[in-house]
């Protein structure tokens, strides 16, 4: 008997928003359940019929009551956790109108990249954080 199982597999869309004092937002997540406690950026799951550009407006305005303009694809990530494996399609969006609500979340909060590290995030964002760590070095040498 084949005793193996695949972990189920997420297709997520998450946003990476940015205000005009070059602040990133990230919300934690609700004790209990899965990652409970742990910091991320907003998003969730692709519907069928759906770019990833709709989901992430969609999830942000049901999550955060927020309007934001979807830019360019940061990375995406593809992450195995033990019983859960998840493709992460991480995009740079912009504020556009609204003040971010706590609407499915335990916390919302403005941070800069730098202070990304002092916040526990799941496993899966490590490669995130680092991917917008870079991005602020090139913004750097570009002056
Ligand atoms: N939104 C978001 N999800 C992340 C990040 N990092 C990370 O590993 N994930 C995982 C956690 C979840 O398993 C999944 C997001 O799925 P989701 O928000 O639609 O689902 P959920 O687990 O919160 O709850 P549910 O809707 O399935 O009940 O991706 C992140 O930075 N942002
Ligand atoms: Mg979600």
């Amino acid at each position: 008997m084949n005793t193996t199982t695949t972990p189920p597999h997420k297709i997520i869309g998450v946003a990476v928003i940015w205000n005009d004092q070059q602040q990133i937002l990230i919300d934690r997540r609700r004790p209990g359940g899965v990652m409970g406690g742990l910091w991320e950026f907003p998003g969730g799951k692709i519907e069928p019929g759906e770019t990833v550009e709709q989901c992430i407006q969609r999830e942000i305005y049901e999550e955060l009551g927020i309007f934001i303009e979807v830019g360019e694809c940061l990375i995406t990530i593809d992450h195995t956790y033990t019983h859960l494996r998840v493709t992460l399609t991480v995009h740079h969006c912009r504020l556009l109108k609204g003040i971010p609500q706590p609407l499915e979340c335990d916390e919302v909060r403005w941070v800069t990249v730098d202070e990304l590290e002092d916040f526990t995030f799941p496993e899966a964002n490590s490669e995130i954080i680092a991917a917008l760590k870079r991005v602020g070095e090139m913004r750097t040498v570009d002056g």
